[in-house]
């Protein structure tokens, strides 16, 4: 069934000082208008790559990715990428970060209409009093918020979220969750979440995207959620069916480690075998 995003026979090879390497090969992924799914995997197996591949950040290799209808060839306003830290100009204010993207994508807007748009999403994260205030003089939650206002007004078609919280304390990271949820119950975008936070992917998605470990990295296991919209961290936590999600997930990222631990270990026995080979033949 086609989506609203598909990502077809997805790979990516890098170019190495010890050759091609093939990270990601035959990801294959269909997302509906509005869905939100965070993407889990263990670290290096190739999450970041196939997110900037979607971002038109990094260049694909084999296969391709269409969002409503359109196949991507490099970045576009269409997608709203939010990183781990934002890259804000810290000589800006947090309305001229917001205003930066937006002028972008409304240049035939008023001056008065453009600078309502970037205060309408920056007042939604709960910045409406630090219109004003440089970046730099904004602590790193308030940062990340700009960078979540700044990716909501250029109305994307798709958000694209990399550890959005990763560097936030577990306060702030829980009351930005739910406002970034609060916003996509309004704005319906459709999202791609990356993060290592099992329970922050419970917590938000409708479904969670297990990757195999690299390399050729693909979508190994998908996990449906049960709860209900919107989302009340309560409710989900007694939901019946949380703990066994939960066990499930961490289940198949230990199930990965052990996959990993043989394969290297095989490796290693063949290395041997190769070096002791010809000084068999030479005795
Ligand atoms: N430009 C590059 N050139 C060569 N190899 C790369 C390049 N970028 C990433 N890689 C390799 O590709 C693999 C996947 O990297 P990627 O950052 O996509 O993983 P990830 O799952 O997002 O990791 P993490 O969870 O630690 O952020 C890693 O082994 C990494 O070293």
């Amino acid at each position: 069934m086609a989506g609203y995003v598909e990502m077809f026979r997805l790979g990516k090879t890098y170019d190495t000082p010890n050759g091609p390497a093939v990270i990601v090969e035959e990801f294959n992924l269909n997302m509906a208008k509005g869905e939100y799914i965070c993407l889990l995997g263990h670290s290096g197996c190739g999450k970041s790559t196939v997110l900037t591949m979607t971002a038109g950040l990094n260049p694909i290799s084999d296969g391709g990715i269409v969002i409503d209808g359109h196949e991507i060839e490099g970045p576009g306003p269409d997608r709203g990428v939010v990183f781990q830290s934002p890259c804000l100009m810290p000589w800006m204010t947090a309305l001229e970060n917001v205003l930066l993207g937006v002028n972008q994508v409304y240049p035939h807007g008023s001056k008065a209409q453009r600078r309502d748009i970037a205060g309408y999403y920056l007042t939604l994260v709960g910045l409406g009093s630090s219109l004003h205030t440089r970046a730099s003089a904004l602590s790193q939650g308030m940062q990340q918020r700009v960078g979540i206002a700044r990716a909501f007004a250029l109305k994307p078609k798709m958000l694209l979220l990399d550890e959005p919280f990763g560097m936030l304390d577990s306060l702030t990271r829980m009351e930005l969750q739910e406002i970034l949820l609060e916003i996509l119950v309004r704005d319906k975008v459709t999202t791609l979440m990356i993060t290592h936070d099992v329970d922050e992917a419970l917590f938000m998605s409708d479904r969670v995207v297990m990757m195999t470990n690299g390399p050729r990295a693909r979508v190994g296991k998908v996990f449906e959620m049960p709860f209900d919209r919107p989302r009340v961290r309560a409710e989900v936590l007694d939901h019946p069916q949380y703990y066994d999600l939960r066990g499930d997930m961490i289940q198949f990222l230990e199930d990965q480690d052990h996959k990993k631990l043989k394969a290297d270990a095989e490796a290693l026995e063949a290395k041997k075998q190769a070096e002791q080979e010809p000084q068999e033949v030479g005795v």
